[in-house]
């Protein structure tokens, strides 16, 4: 085996990672997160890839009750609007889902973009302009997946008003709070997605998404599609 390549176990680490990290609301315990784990947690995110390696993000840590509780009336006044977009069953289903766990876990991090970072002219951001945000994204992913070797659960809170969410946590001008995000140990992660176990949603099948639209339909390989349905 080369250098370069995983050993199996760590290829399996990797997977496990991947296939059971969970978007975590109402499962959080108070176990505090060590300082050490949290700085290995950050320094995953700040490996992400990001457009011309502008590194847009910052990480706000909040433990504050007051601050959270703030971003909590935020989340409240969101989600009743959010209601508001079903009727009927579907409207009781919605209401019935837990979709934050701000106040119950032990700290929050609101992962951020500063679109000034780098200057006018950040290399690869010159016609696609939300590069920074995506960027941004990865640095989540990354936080995320390594949250969840730890045994670490994460649960991103975007039902919130983004100005008034950069006003409670007194953002600058050109920074967005991108990803509010509630981080702890957890009782469990749940074997498959909470929206799908409340019935809101199911998993999308791959192969669908590989030929099973019109417009990309060319796709006919049927070794890739066997393989697919035996992964
Ligand atoms: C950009 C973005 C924004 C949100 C989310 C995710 C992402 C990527 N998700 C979590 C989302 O519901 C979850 O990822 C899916 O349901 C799939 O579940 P798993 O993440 O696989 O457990 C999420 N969940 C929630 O309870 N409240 C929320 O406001 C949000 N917002």
């Amino acid at each position: 085996m080369s250098d370069h390549q995983f050993s199996d176990e760590q290829r399996a680490g990797l997977y496990r990672a991947i296939h059971e990290r969970r978007d975590v609301r109402s499962q959080f315990l108070p176990d505090p997160i060590a300082p050490e784990v949290l700085a290995r947690l950050l320094k995953a995110a700040h490996h992400a890839p990001s457009v011309g390696f502008m590194q847009p993000w910052d990480f706000v840590l909040i433990n504050s009750v007051e601050v959270k509780r703030a971003v909590k009336a935020l989340y409240e006044a969101a989600n009743a609007e959010a209601a508001g977009n079903y009727s009927d069953e579907r409207a009781a289903q919605y209401r019935r889902l837990k979709l934050e766990g701000i106040v119950d876990s032990p700290i929050n991090l609101c992962i951020t973009c500063d679109r000034q970072r780098g200057g006018p002219h950040v290399l690869g951001r010159n016609t696609m302009l939300d590069t920074d945000l995506f960027s941004t994204c990865l640095a989540v992913q990354n936080l995320w997946l390594a949250a969840r070797a730890e045994g670490i659960g994460v649960g991103w809170v975007s039902i919130v008003d983004p100005a008034q969410l950069a006003k409670v946590l007194e953002l600058p001008e050109q920074v967005y709070p991108l990803a509010y995000l509630c981080l702890g140990y957890v009782s469990e992660f749940l074997p498959k997605p909470e929206l799908e176990i409340a019935g809101w949603r199911s998993r999308l099948p791959l192969e669908q998404l590989l030929h099973g639209n019109t417009w990309s339909g060319h796709v006919n390989d049927d070794a890739l599609m066997a393989a697919i349905r035996d992964a």
